[in-house]
C-alpha cells in the first residue's frame, strides 16, 4: 500500500459555489482515496490459500470544511471505518492522498489508556499523550470529569468500567486536547439525555472553533439530529453527499426496506439515491 500523504492544505481561492456559500476553508481534502485489503478466504487446489482483494473504499474525493459536522452512513461493511482510519492516519490508503489542516484525532485512539489505572490517572495519561502540558492538566481533568459524568467511578480502575463508561471517558479525554478535526467511530448513545446534551455541546465547541467533526453512525436519527452534512457509502462508493437531513431521510427509507427484506425496493431506492448523488451536493428538499 502506498502511504497516505498528510500535508497542510493550501488556502483555496473562491470559485467553488459551495465553499463560497459557506465562507469556510477546507480542513480536510480527500483526493482519490481508495482502500483495498488482501484477504485469504478459500482453499484452492491442493489446499492452497486463495488471495482475494476486498475493495473497502473505492476512489473517493471530497472536501470537508470548517464548521461541518459530517455523518458517515451506510450498511455494515460499506467502508465507513476504513475511510475514517485513513483520514486519521492510522491506515495507509491504497491510492490517493489526504490533506489536513491539523492532525485529525480519532476518538479513543489518541489516548492509550491503561485498564489498571483509575479514570482520573488515565485522564492525566491520555491528556499528556495527546500533547497537553502539565500546567494544563488540572483544568483538563475538571472538564473531562464534568463531560464524562461517571461519578465516583472516576477513582476506580478502568477495568471495572462498563463499556459505556469507558467510551464516555475516552470521548471526554479526546476533547480535552481541543482537536480541530475530530473523528468519532463509536456510539455516542452511551449515556442519558443530559450526557447526550453535554457531548453535543462539546462537539459544537469544536465546530465553533473552526473545526470539523466526522461521525460514523448507523442511526439515521443521530445523523439528522447532530450533523449538518452526511455522506452515504455503499460497497465503498459514494451514494450521496449532502445535507444531513436529506441524506439521513433517504438512507433511513433504504435501510427500512432492507430490514423488511424488500431487496428489490431497497435496490431501487439505492439506485435513485445514487443518481441524485451523482449530480453533486444534495440540498435539503424541506420535505
Ligand atoms: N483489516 C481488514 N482486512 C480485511 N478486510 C477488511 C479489514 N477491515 C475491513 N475489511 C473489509 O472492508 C470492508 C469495509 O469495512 P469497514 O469496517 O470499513 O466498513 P464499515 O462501513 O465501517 O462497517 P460497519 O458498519 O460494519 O462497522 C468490509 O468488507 C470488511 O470486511
Amino acid at each position: 500500500m502506498s502511504s497516505t500523504k498528510r500535508t497542510i492544505i493550501p488556502r483555496v481561492a473562491p470559485g467553488n459555489p459551495r465553499i463560497d456559500s459557506l465562507s469556510q476553508q477546507p480542513n480536510i481534502l480527500v483526493n482519490q482515496v481508495s482502500v483495498d485489503y488482501p484477504v485469504y478466504t478459500q482453499r484452492g487446489v491442493r489446499g492452497r490459500r486463495v488471495r482475494k482483494i476486498v475493495h473497502a473504499v473505492q476512489p473517493l474525493s471530497f472536501t470537508a470544511h470548517e464548521g461541518e459536522f459530517i455523518g458517515l452512513v451506510g450498511r455494515n461493511g460499506s467502508g465507513k471505518s476504513s475511510l475514517l482510519r485513513v483520514i486519521a492516519g492510522l491506515e495507509s490508503s491504497t491510492t490517493g492522498t489526504v490533506y489536513a489542516s491539523a492532525r485529525p484525532s480519532l476518538v479513543g485512539v489518541g489516548a492509550a489508556l491503561n485498564q489498571e489505572l483509575t479514570g482520573r490517572q488515565n485522564i492525566a495519561l491520555g491528556c499528556l499523550a495527546m500533547g497537553l502540558k502539565k500546567h494544563q492538566l488540572a483544568e483538563a481533568e475538571h472538564k473531562v470529569i464534568e463531560l464524562a459524568g461517571i461519578g465516583e467511578a472516576i477513582d476506580r480502575p478502568m477495568r471495572t468500567y462498563s463499556s459505556g463508561m469507558g467510551a464516555r471517558l475516552r470521548f471526554a479525554i479526546s476533547l480535552a486536547a481541543k482537536p480541530r478535526i475530530m473523528l468519532i467511530d463509536e456510539a455516542l448513545s452511551t449515556g442519558d439525555a443530559a450526557y447526550a446534551e453535554r457531548s453535543a455541546q462539546a462537539m459544537q465547541e469544536v465546530l465553533d472553533d473552526a473545526g470539523t467533526v466526522f461521525l460514523v453512525s448507523h442511526a439515521a436519527q443521530t445523523i439528522e439530529d447532530l450533523c449538518n452534512r452526511a455522506i452515504w457509502l455503499d460497497f465503498g462508493e459514494f451514494v450521496m453527499d449532502g445535507d444531513a437531513r436529506e441524506v439521513a431521510r433517504k438512507y433511513r427509507w433504504f435501510a427500512h426496506n432492507l430490514a423488511q427484506g424488500d431487496e428489490a425496493k431497497a435496490a431501487q431506492l439505492l439506485a435513485d439515491a445514487k443518481a441524485l448523488g451523482a449530480q453533486g451536493y444534495v440540498q435539503d428538499s424541506g420535505a
